[in-house]
Parts: structure tokens; C-alpha cells; sequence
């Protein structure tokens, strides 16, 4: 995270849900009755720590600093069967797309996928029952209560995949983060060095008629990322959720514009085979360091089972029609 990137995938925190209220043990009284029956209320129940969906949220940066959420305890019953109040629950607002996971166990606990959707992350202490629930005919006055239930104390893990509707899949230096940065108003670092995005960067894309989509710039993956080499491997995951697949192949390669696509797809397939099937779009980044006879030359290598075009970020060459290309085939697979 050293990049200053606002792309946080990852916080641990420490959960502690509140404990439940104890049930009241109290017996009725009043002007007329010295010896009432039990009456004692029930304790209400903990706060629990709850993880909701929230769709305008795209990281968990906000979350990077709450090391400890703390919910409220559970208020003790009351006479009259008065329930005692229920524990202030302690919300915490995710992107769609958070996994949810105990750190201990590792244990993947739920993932949060709607707008608005709500699930139970420590669950608080059940409110100790009232002493009327324990009264039988043969037992009028119990003097006693259900003590409340304790809240739990745990470590919980929240992650976020990219839910992105393009990915960039490249080798380094493949021009991805250029790319990112001239459509969309992220700033990726971009250097002519391999390895230069270190963790995934977001870019919302502008594109006709107030419309917009969602790009993510994923560090380079090379040959035998998906073999743990390299860091694509840590960062594959975050594509397996794209919806298209921009595969993004630099003019001046050393190979052939065919042999690097069908690395790269190998890449893919060896990490994950259901990524094979997701729609793709290459382009061929860099074309403006070929001239115009270079260029027609590889034209005519370009592999025809993909949707391809020559671009130039630096001087904004096919941008709009890879946009229109990119905008298509994301409608297609609704
Ligand atoms: N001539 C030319 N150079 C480009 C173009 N796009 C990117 N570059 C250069 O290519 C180099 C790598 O670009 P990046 O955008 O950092 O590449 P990347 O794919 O993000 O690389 P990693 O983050 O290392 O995976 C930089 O020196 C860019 O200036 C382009 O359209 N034309
Ligand atoms: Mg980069």
C-alpha cells in the first residue's frame, strides 16, 4: 500500500458483540397484593456487529482504522415484564463484493453481494429470560432469573474482490495503467519498469451519454503467475469477478501478437478455467511506435476469435472505439 493507492482489498478487526441484558427476577406487588407472582421482565439481547452492503462504497479504506468495534450490552429486565432494551448493534458499511472471514479459523463466513444487505458478524448474547417464564402450577414464585448470554470477542477478516465490469490482463509494462489513467480519473503510477502497480487500482470510465463503467488495472501477470511466480498471482483473484476481459498485448513485443494472447490465456485458465469462458476484447497498446507499413503487417497477425483493436494511449488513437468494443461486449453477457 506503499503507492498511496485508494484501493484498500483488506482489514482485520477486532469484533466484540455486546452481552445480553439478565431477566428480572421480580415479584408482583402493589397496594393490594404483598406476595405477587413473578413478573420479572426479560434482559433485552447484545448488539451484534452487523456488515451491510452499501453500493456507493468501493474500498475499505474507511474501515482501515476502526482496529476495534465495539457493540452495546443488552439492559437488564424490568418489572411488569418489562423487557429491558436491546443492545446498540454497531454497523459496519462494505462495498458489495466483501467477504467476510473469522481470522483464527479462516473460515469464510458470508459475502455480501446486494445493496442494502445485512448480515451478522459477531452475534451478540441472548437477553436472560424473565423469572414468569419459569412459573408452573406447582411452582408459583420462582426467585429467580435467567442471566443474560455473553457477547463474543473475535477477529474477523473483511476483504473486497474487485467488482469491476472491464480488467486489464497484461504482462508488466503491457501499458495497463496508461491506459487506466487517460480514461478514467485515477492515477495509476506508470513507469517503464515491470512491476510498477503493486496493488489493483479503480477507475470509473466515462463513457457516452452520462454512462459510465467500472475498469480495474491489476499488476502484471507473467508467465507462471498462476504458479505463484510473480505478484499476478496475488492479485488474480481480483478479475475472476470482471465481467470482460481486456487483454492488453504491447506492439513492440518480442513475440508475436498471437503467441503472447495465448500466454496470457494460458495464465488465465491455469489459475482459473471459468475465467476462459468470461467475454474478451484484446488490444494492441503502444501503436503508435509502428509505422503505418508495421502497423498493417500486424494487422493481419491479430487473432481472429477476439474482438481487436490497435490503440495508443499516449496519442489517444482508438480509444473511443475500444470503449465501444468494451461497452458492447459488457452489455452482452446481461
Ligand atoms: N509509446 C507509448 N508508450 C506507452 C503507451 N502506453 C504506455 N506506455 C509506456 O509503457 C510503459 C509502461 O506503462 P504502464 O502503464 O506503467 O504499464 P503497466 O502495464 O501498468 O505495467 P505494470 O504496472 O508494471 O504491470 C511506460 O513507460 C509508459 O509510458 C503508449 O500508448 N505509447
Ligand atoms: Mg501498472
Amino acid at each position: 500500500m506503499s503507492q498511496g493507492s485508494n484501493f484498500v482489498d483488506y482489514v482485520k478487526i477486532c469484533c466484540r458483540s455486546g452481552h445480553g441484558g439478565s431477566g428480572s427476577a421480580h415479584l408482583h406487588r402493589d397496594k393490594h397484593t404483598a406476595m405477587g407472582g413473578p413478573d420479572g421482565g426479560d434482559g433485552g439481547r447484545g448488539g451484534h456487529v452487523i456488515v451491510k452492503g452499501n453500493a456507493q462504497l468501493w474500498t475499505l479504506l474507511h474501515l482501515k482504522f476502526r482496529k476495534h468495534v465495539i457493540a452495546g450490552d443488552g439492559e437488564s429486565g424490568g418489572s411488569s415484564q418489562k423487557s429491558g432494551k436491546t443492545g446498540r448493534d454497531e454497523i459496519l458499511e462494505v462495498p458489495l463484493g466483501t467477504i467476510a472471514k473469522n481470522s483464527e479459523t479462516g473460515e469464510t463466513l458470508f459475502e455480501i453481494t446486494q445493496d442494502g444487505e445485512t448480515r451478522i458478524l459477531t452475534e451478540a448474547g441472548r437477553g436472560g429470560l424473565g423469572n414468569w417464564h419459569f412459573k408452573t402450577s406447582t411452582f408459583q414464585t420462582p426467585r429467580f432469573a435467567q442471566p443474560g448470554e455473553d457477547g463474543k470477542e473475535e477477529w474477523n477478516v473483511l476483504e473486497l474482490k474487485l467488482l469491476a465490469d472491464v480488467g486489464l490482463v497484461g504482462f508488466p509494462n503491457a501499458g495497463k495503467s496508461t491506459l487506466l489513467s487517460v480514461v478514467s480519473a485515477a492515477k495509476p503510477e506508470i513507469a517503464d519498469y515491470a512491476f510498477t502497480t503493486l496493488v489493483p487500482n479503480l477507475g470509473i470510465v466515462a463513457y457516452r451519454n452520462g454512462r459510465s463503467f467500472v475498469m480495474a488495472d491489476i499488476p502484471g501477470i507473467i508467465e507462471g503467475a498462476s504458479q505463484g511466480k510473480g505478484l499476478g498471482f496475488r492479485f488474480l483473484r481480483h478479475i475472476e469477478r470482471n465481467s470482460v476481459l481486456l487483454f492488453m498485448v504491447p506492439a513492440d513485443t518480442n513475440r508475436t501478437i498471437k503467441e503472447e494472447y495465448n500466454i496470457l490465456l494460458k495464465e488465465l485458465q491455469e489459475y482459473n478455467p471459468e475465467l476462459i469462458h468470461k467475454p474478451r476484447v484484446l488490444a494492441i497498446t503502444k501503436s503508435d511506435m509502428l509505422d503505418d507499413e508495421l502497423l498493417q503487417e500486424m494487422k493481419k497477425e491479430v487473432p481472429q476469435d477476439v474482438p481487436s483493436i490497435f490503440i495508443s494511449s499516449v496519442a489517444q488513437k482508438g480509444i473511443n472505439e475500444l470503449k465501444d468494443l468494451l461497452w458492447t461486449e459488457i452489455n452482452k453477457e446481461q
